[in-house]
């Protein structure tokens, strides 16, 4: 296993990995990547499924990179470790910083930082690129062991492989156990598997507009969005991004915001917007990750191969959170709510207008809900 590091200035990325250090005083994190090989996971993992274009599941071995952002130190006990798992279409960038010439965004932008609930003078917080994903991480656009790029041939893979990937940087990192394990949306998947999987290494944990299991309606969605992509790759994550946004929000926001006004060009102006937001994510991401990684969600399951939801539910021994938004029409609160009763927890409600985007845009309840996970563990 080998360990490097970019500097923050530099994209994060496999291809070019110059070594260097991190400017000091920014918010940026410090870059860095660690490379091995992909083990399963203790529990059964997904059975290999044939799907267009990928082999089933990922060969034995698969030589992986793991790129990562981390802010904070570590402790010499190694008790202060916090791992934040990023969406979909979200990267290590958890909170924004400034790149040379321009003000880089994160999708947390309030929750690392002095004074903030993961203040990197206290906690060392970690942001993986996930697996399959393309910000660095070993995905689609990596090169494969014939070295040639890997493109449609990369091997389906599961969340259950994207948590191994998480458990491989954790390893290399000395990191036996986290302090907290902190995700929404396909980063709460990830986190609530790492709870299941790893009960021993997850002290405390927070899952975040997430399901034990995607249902009929997720895949179905999602199965429109791979379709449109392997039409046309390019058009068809545009058409892939508008529906996935019209899950992202709430139909009261729509209405209140966009009602049926027209715009000058003809289009009613709630067009327009899902147009932006589609024209947006195809100058950022890569249609085959867009697939690789919609695949992963649709298989799911924390209860796959383990008796059930409900008995993998209750493996979970971390000090938990689950919290949902009540305007999420992605994965609605019961699906939160099946959760906290197998761990044995209330369930938590975050406020939103926004629906299931309400996990980015509401950062001071989900701060509270951080800083209320982490009150009184020692770091
Ligand atoms: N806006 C989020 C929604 C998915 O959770 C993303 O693009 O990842």
């Amino acid at each position: 296993m080998s360990v490097g590091s970019t500097s923050s200035g530099s994209t994060v990325g496999e291809t070019s990995p110059a070594a260097g250090g991190w400017r000091e005083g920014g918010p940026n994190g410090r870059r860095e990547w660690v490379d091995g090989v992909l083990a399963g996971l203790p529990l059964p993992g997904l059975p290999a499924v044939e799907a267009p274009g990928t082999s089933g599941g990922p060969p034995p071995g698969l030589p992986v990179r793991v790129a990562y952002e981390t802010w904070g130190t570590l402790n010499p006990e190694r008790s202060n470790a916090v791992l934040v798992l990023h969406a979909l279409t979200g990267d290590s960038h958890v909170v924004g910083g400034v790149e040379p010439g321009h003000p880089t965004p994160g999708w947390w932008d309030g929750l690392i930082g002095p004074g903030l609930p993961l203040d990197p003078a206290r906690w060392f917080v970690v942001a993986p690129n996930v697996l399959g994903g393309c910000q660095g991480t070993t995905g689609p656009w990596s090169v494969a062991p014939d070295g040639r790029p890997w493109g449609a041939r990369f091997p389906r893979i599961s969340v259950r492989d994207q948590v191994a990937a998480e458990v491989l940087l954790a390893d290399a990192l000395g990191i036996d156990a986290w302090a907290a394990v902190v995700g929404g949306s396909m980063g709460g998947m990830r986190a609530l598997e790492w709870a299941v999987s790893l009960p021993d290494r997850v002290k405390s944990l927070l899952v975040l507009a997430a399901p034990a299991a995607s249902t009929a309606e997720q895949i179905a969605l999602a199965s429109a969005q791979l379709h449109a992509i392997r039409l046309d790759p390019v058009a068809g994550m545009g058409v892939a991004r508008r529906i996935a946004h019209l899950s992202y929000r709430s139909e009261p926001e729509l209405t209140a915001r966009f009602g049926r006004e027209r715009q000058a060009d003809g289009r009613f102006a709630v067009e327009s917007y899902l147009d932006h937001h589609a024209e947006k994510l195809i100058r950022r991401f890569d249609p085959e990750s867009y697939v690789v990684l919609t695949e992963a969600m649709n298989g799911h399951d924390v209860g796959l191969g383990r008796g059930g939801v409900r008995a993998a539910l209750a493996r979970v021994t971390a000090r938990t959170i689950v919290a949902g938004i009540d305007s999420d029409r992605l994965y609605p609160l019961p699906q939160q709510a099946e959760i906290a009763d197998g761990v044995g927890v209330d369930l938590r409600v975050v406020k939103s207008d926004f629906g299931h985007d309400g996990f980015l845009i509401e950062v001071e309840q989900v701060g509270a809900l951080v800083a209320e996970l982490l009150a009184d563990l020692p770091a």
